[in-house]
């Protein structure tokens, strides 16, 4: 394995690994940390984990016991995936789990990249932008667990390090790769290790994944990745190779605790054509609803590929989370979700769209998936999936991301070639 790469959420690792197959690499995403050795003909491992809203001691714990692994793998360079939009808290957990992998790696430059272009995230100044908003203007200030209140990824940042943050300014950034490697080496020498990169587009990426070719770890968002792949490439390390993903026959389901702007129109286009059930936050807490009620709904729905959602908008959301604890009901819906896709699976059904990161982890748990390979983008950031070894494909949508008509495409996607 040659590049090793530690994603906080289900979902955004799968935008990770559908970057570095874009680049021309062969990956495996890894539901946890696996217990025994990867394919020798991996080249790119992505060790998803669901550390983004975790307390920050389990979040760093973790994230250390996946570096352990690939290390064991033989990988020369790490990755450490979070958010394009930067979700954390004041107390972390991208600060803290950076830190320690670059203790550990032994790193003193360190990339902080968020961008994304393809999905509007720009990077400009150490301000974080989607499309053309600054991040807090986004609707992220309205995330249920990691509201986004602060574009300046510099000051945030600065909250969740005990190290001081540097910043690698666009001016620098558009002479190309000389110019960015310099830019580091000067805030390296400042005594500044986490190193904020402005970026417009991909073109800055590729010139950004250049200048740190022998960097030991850098950090960002899926589009960090864009320039690694020919890093390797050009040291002749990348073979080629036809793809494992298949596709896969039979009944469909959509399963959404996302509650993104972007989930909730999804969420409305699919049901004017397609069978839906609600879940609300009253029925979880208060028991009007469980895993196997939800089961026999869909089962009269079966052949529909129907939607399961609890996606809510911000005023049901937060009047909820007051009555019953943000993180008890997050985690009450979560497990919900986990249950119920675990029965799906058992019931026949072999395509599930799941939106939402925290609830695609909770989907992946659910369905017991230890390994994913990679098929073609569905939209951008979202590949198809299918479980090694099983007849279960999957996708799973960051919750930001996707086109309106998303959920339709992704239960077509995951029937392609079978
Ligand atoms: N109706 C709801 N009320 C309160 N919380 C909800 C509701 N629906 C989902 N949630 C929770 O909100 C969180 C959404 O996060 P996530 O699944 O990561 O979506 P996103 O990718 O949009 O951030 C999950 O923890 C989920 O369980
Ligand atoms: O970088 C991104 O935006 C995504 O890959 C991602 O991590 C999104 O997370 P969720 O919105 O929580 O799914």
């Amino acid at each position: 394995m040659l590049l090793g790469c530690i994603g906080d959420d289900f979902t955004g690792s799968s935008d990770l690994a559908n970057t570095l197959v874009k680049g021309g690499m062969k990956v495996t995403q890894y539901c946890g940390v696996p217990h025994g050795d990867a394919r020798p003909d991996v080249e790119a491992g992505v060790v998803a984990l669901k550390t983004r809203s975790l307390p920050t001691a389990e979040a760093v714990e973790q994230s250390l016991a996946a570096l352990e692994w690939l290390e064991q793998q033989g990988c020369r360079q790490f990755l450490f995936k979070y958010c394009s939009t930067f979700d954390s808290t004041p107390a972390g957990n991208i600060g803290p789990v950076a830190d320690a992998l670059a203790d550990r790696l032994g790193a003193s430059k360190v990339i902080v990249c968020p961008v994304f272009p393809a999905t509007g995230r720009t990077l400009y100044q150490g301000h974080l932008f989607v499309e053309d908003r600054l991040l807090n203007e986004s609707g992220m200030a309205n995330h249920p667990l990691t509201p986004m209140t602060d574009p300046d990824i510099r000051r945030w940042l600065a909250r969740q390090t005990k190290g001081t943050v540097g910043h690698v300014a666009y001016r620098d950034v558009v002479k190309g790769p000389a110019s960015i490697g310099e830019a580091l080496t000067r805030e390296e020498a400042a005594g500044r290790r986490l190193i904020v990169v402005d970026a417009l587009d991909d073109t800055d990426l590729i010139a950004i994944g250049a200048a740190a070719a022998d960097l030991p770890l850098v950090t960002g968002g899926s589009g960090i990745a864009t320039g690694l792949p020919e890093n390797f490439r050009s040291r002749g390390l990348i073979a080629e190779g036809p793809d494992s993903w298949r596709g896969v026959k039979g009944p469909a389901v959509v399963l959404s605790g996302s509650c993104s702007r972007a989930t909730r129109e999804q969420v409305e286009r699919y049901r004017t054509d397609h069978p839906s059930f609600e879940i609300t936050a009253n029925a979880v807490m208060r028991g009007g609803t469980d895993a196997d009620r939800v089961l026999d709904w869909v089962k009269g729905h079966g052949n529909a590929a129907p939607l399961i959602y609890s996606s809510a908008d911000p005023g049901t959301v937060g009047a909820a989370q007051t009555l019953y604890g943000a993180e008890v009901l997050a985690r009450a819906i979560e497990d919900l979700f986990a249950s119920l896709a675990g029965r799906l699976a058992a019931a026949g059904f072999g395509r599930i769209v799941s939106a939402g990161g925290e609830t695609s982890g909770a989907v992946v748990r659910g369905l017991g998936l230890e390994e994913l390979q990679i098929g073609p983008e569905i939209d951008p950031g979202v590949p198809a999936m299918c479980a090694t070894g099983r007849n279960l494909a999957v996708a799973l949508k960051s919750g930001n991301f996707g086109e309106p008509d998303f959920f339709a495409k992704a239960v077509n996607a995951l029937g392609a070639n079978t």
